[in-house]
């Protein structure tokens, strides 16, 4: 059985919407974050799942940059979490705050409370695809994602390096202060801080099996982040 996920060390999730590569990326990743929004039975494709790493469920709306499919985003995400290979799952800050999400039975609450009943880990997680908002906003950002989830998670663009920069060091600020994060600059100029944010305490990090299947601007491919990753880390 998949075990589950260590919150204080760096979880390498292998990103896809096709459970059927988890055996390609057994070999690099410690996770699969299973992308429900881009699959096209998300829950069937659970339901036969039978692969060695746990799962990260992540069903994301479409005004967070996702794909949000034609069905109870968040009844899916509670059904998601009782199956025994899901170890976390990510819900956006704003849905935890309560920003409307379609029809749904299920409340955001009783999503997190199946997941605690079931030891998934919630990754509470906030997106920027146009650019970095300022450090302060970031510390704030970051403290109330990991307030609010088990691991709070940011990924914004960075456009020049000096916002590549400003994450980083908003990562070792929050990682200082004790909150555990997670962090990536999406974009090319941000590209670095996926190998290199962990090294400032960033606890997880997402990358497709195969470079053309990105689920994000600027993702190495698999094999490479956990070589970068392993390289400047001491694990
Ligand atoms: O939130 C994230 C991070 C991500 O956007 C990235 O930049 O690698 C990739 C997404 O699949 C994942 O849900």
């Amino acid at each position: 059985m998949p075990s589950a996920l260590d919150l204080d060390s760096f979880t390498l999730c292998a990103s896809t919407a096709d459970l059927d590569e988890e055996p390609a990326a057994r070999e690099h990743a410690d996770c699969v974050e299973f992308r429900m929004d881009l699959a096209a039975d998300p829950l069937d494709a659970l339901a036969a799942y039978d692969g060695d790493l746990p799962l990260l469920v992540t069903n994301r709306p479409h005004w967070e940059g996702g794909e949000t499919a034609p069905y109870g985003r968040l009844d899916a995400l509670a059904t998601a979490v009782e199956h025994e290979a899901v170890a976390a799952v990510d819900v956006e800050l704003a849905t935890l705050r309560g920003r409307a999400t379609g029809t749904n039975e299920v409340t955001v609450a009783e999503v997190v409370a199946r997941a605690r009943e079931h030891d998934a880990a919630v990754v509470a997680s906030v997106h920027d695809f146009d650019g970095t908002p300022d450090s302060r906003t970031v510390d704030a950002l970051l403290r109330a994602a990991a307030t609010a989830g088990d691991i709070g998670k940011l990924a914004v663009t960075a456009r020049t390096s000096a916002e590549a920069l400003a994450v980083l060091s908003a990562t070792q600020r929050a990682t200082a202060r004790g909150d555990r994060v997670a962090t990536m600059a999406m974009g090319e100029a941000g590209r670095h801080t996926r190998a290199v944010a962990p090294v400032y305490g960033s606890r997880l990090g997402y990358a497709p099996v195969d470079a053309t299947d990105a689920t994000a601007p600027g993702q190495y491919d698999l094999s490479t982040l956990r070589r970068l990753v392993d390289d400047l880390s001491s694990r």
